[in-house]
C-alpha cells in the first residue's frame, strides 16, 4: 500500500496542503480511494466514522479543479447543515492556498439566503456544499446559478440522503445535473439496496469498503448501564460528574429533552449546552461553536448532530436515549474516537424495549459490551440535588413558554387594534389572512 500522498498521485501543492493540516500519511480509505478517483472512476466509499472520508473525496476533486478551474465545478450534498459547513471548511483548508472558493448552501432565514445569493452571483465559487432543499431553492431562484457544467457530484452520508426524507429533492437534483459527471457516494453505513443506488446513476463504480458493513472503531470503548427510568437522570449526572472536565456529547430522542437536560445540568453547575433541529440556525451554530471552543464541555443533542460532525476533542458519547437502530448508534458513537484517538461510549438502558434495541445493536455489530459496575446507592445520593435541579428547569421552561404565549397574545391584540382602526371589512380580511 502507498505510504505517502505523493505515492497515490496527489500533486505537490495538495501534498503540501495535507502537511499543513498535519496529515502526514493517507488514511486507509484515502489510500484506497484516491488512485481510483484520479483515474476518473465513480466511487462508493464505505469506511468507519472519523476515518478521513472527507479528504478521500476532497483531494481528487481539488486536484481536478487545479488542472481546469471552473465555477460550480463540484457539488457536495449533506443531510445536515452543520456537516455541510464542516465539509466546506475542509475544502477551504485544503484549497484556499491556491484560491479555491467554496460556498455553503444551507437554510437559515432570509439573511442567509441573501448572503448566499450574492456569493453565488458575484463570487462564482468552485465548490458548492449544501443540503438538498437549499440547493434546490437556489437552483430555482438564483439567477445565473446552474449546475449544467458540474463535473463532480458527491453524496456524503449517502445512505441518509437516499432515504425517503430526501428522495424527492435528490431526484430533482439528479434531473438537473449533467449525466457526464463523476459521482461519489460516501458513508460509514451504506445502503445495499441496489434500487436506491441505481437512482444515482453511477457508472461502473468502484466499491471500496474499508470496514465491515456495521462496525465501530477499535479505539472506542463501549459500555452500557441498566437502571430504572426514574433514576436515569441521576446516572447521567453521576457519569458526567465522575468524568468532569472531559468533553461529552449526550444524545436524546427529542429536541424538548435536549433543552430540559441542558438546563438541569446547568442548574447543577455543569457546563452544558443543547442543540436540536428545533432551534433556529444561528442558535444551532452558536451552541456548536461554544462546544467546539470548549466554553461548554457537554453538548446535549438529537440525531441532528449524529452524522459527520468532526469535533476531535469529544472524549465521550452518552446515549441518554437508545438510538432506534444500529446505523444511528454507529454514527452517534462515531463522534468520539476519531482519527485514531481513544473514546468512550455509554448507553443508558432503562426498560425492556430499550434493552431489546440495544441487544439488536450488539448483534449487528457482533460485539458484547460490558455493563458499568456503578453502585446504585452511591448514584442515588445525588437524587435530592438532581430533583431540585429538575424542578428549577421545569419552572424556567414554563416561565419562558408563558412569556412567549403572552408575546403572541400581545401581537394578536396589536393586530386587533389595527383591525378596529382600519374598519371591520379590512379587519375581516386580515383575520382571514392570519388563519
Ligand atoms: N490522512 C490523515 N491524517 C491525519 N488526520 C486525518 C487524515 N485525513 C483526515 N484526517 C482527520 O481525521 C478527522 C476525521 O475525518 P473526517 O471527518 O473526514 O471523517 P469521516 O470518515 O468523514 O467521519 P464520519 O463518518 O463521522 O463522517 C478529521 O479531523 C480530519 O482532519
Amino acid at each position: 500500500m502507498a505510504e505517502t500522498f505523493k505515492d497515490l498521485g496527489v500533486c505537490d501543492q495538495l501534498v503540501e496542503a495535507c502537511e499543513n493540516l498535519g496529515w502526514k500519511n493517507p488514511s486507509k480509505i484515502q489510500a484506497e480511494v484516491i488512485p481510483h478517483a484520479l483515474h476518473g472512476k465513480d466511487l462508493i466509499g464505505l469506511a468507519e466514522t472519523g476515518s478521513g472520508k472527507t479528504g478521500a473525496f476532497a483531494l481528487p476533486i481539488l486536484q481536478a479543479l487545479l488542472e481546469s478551474r471552473q465555477a460550480f465545478f463540484a457539488c457536495v450534498l449533506s443531510p445536515t447543515r452543520e456537516l455541510a459547513i464542516q465539509i466546506a471548511d475542509q475544502f477551504e483548508a485544503l484549497g484556499s492556498g491556491f484560491g479555491i472558493k467554496s460556498i455553503v448552501l444551507v437554510g437559515g432565514g432570509e439573511a442567509a439566503i441573501m448572503d448566499q445569493y450574492i456569493k453565488l452571483a458575484r463570487w462564482r465559487p468552485h465548490i458548492v456544499v449544501g443540503t438538498p432543499g437549499q440547493l434546490l431553492y437556489h437552483l430555482s431562484n438564483t439567477k445565473g446559478f446552474s449546475l449544467r457544467t458540474l463535473k463532480y457530484l458527491v453524496l456524503d452520508e449517502a445512505d441518509s440522503l437516499l432515504n425517503d426524507e430526501f428522495e424527492k429533492s435528490i431526484d430533482e437534483i439528479l434531473k438537473i445535473v449533467p449525466r457526464e459527471r463523476r459521482t461519489y457516494l460516501f458513508s460509514a453505513t451504506m445502503t445495499r439496496k441496489v434500487k436506491k443506488l441505481r437512482r444515482v446513476c453511477l457508472r461502473n463504480p468502484v466499491k471500496i469498503e474499508v470496514a465491515d458493513k456495521y462496525s465501530t472503531v477499535d479505539t472506542l470503548e463501549q459500555h452500557f448501564c441498566f437502571m430504572p427510568i426514574m433514576c436515569k437522570d441521576c446516572y447521567l449526572v453521576y457519569i458526567l460528574e465522575k468524568k468532569c472536565g472531559i468533553s461529552s456529547m449526550v444524545f436524546t430522542r427529542t429536541g424538548n429533552a435536549t433543552r430540559f437536560i441542558a438546563l438541569m445540568l446547568r442548574n447543577l453547575g455543569l457546563r452544558a449546552i443543547s442543540i436540536s433541529g428545533k432551534m433556529a440556525q444561528p442558535k444551532r451554530l452558536e451552541a456548536l461553536n461554544q462546544f467546539k471552543a470548549g466554553e461548554c464541555n457537554i453538548l446535549i443533542c438529537t440525531n441532528v448532530a449524529s452524522r459527520g460532525l468532526d469535533i476531535p476533542s469529544v472524549d465521550m458519547v452518552i446515549n441518554y436515549d437508545i438510538p432506534s437502530n444500529p446505523k444511528d448508534y454507529i454514527h452517534r458513537v462515531g463522534r468520539t474516537a476519531r482519527a485514531g484517538r481513544p473514546g468512550v461510549a455509554i448507553s443508558l438502558v432503562t426498560d425492556e424495549n430499550e434493552l431489546r434495541t440495544f441487544l439488536e445493536i450488539e448483534n449487528r455489530l457482533g460485539m458484547k459490551f460490558p455493563e458499568l459496575p456503578f453502585k446504585k446507592e452511591k448514584v442515588l445520593l445525588l437524587k435530592e440535588r438532581v430533583d431540585e435541579a429538575k424542578k428549577i428547569s421545569r419552572r424556567t421552561i414554563k416561565e419562558s413558554e408563558d412569556k412567549s404565549k403572552n408575546r403572541e397574545r400581545d401581537d394578536v391584540e396589536d393586530e386587533d387594534d389595527m383591525d378596529e382602526f382600519l374598519g371591520v371589512e379590512n379587519g375581516k380580511s386580515k383575520k382571514k389572512m392570519r388563519k
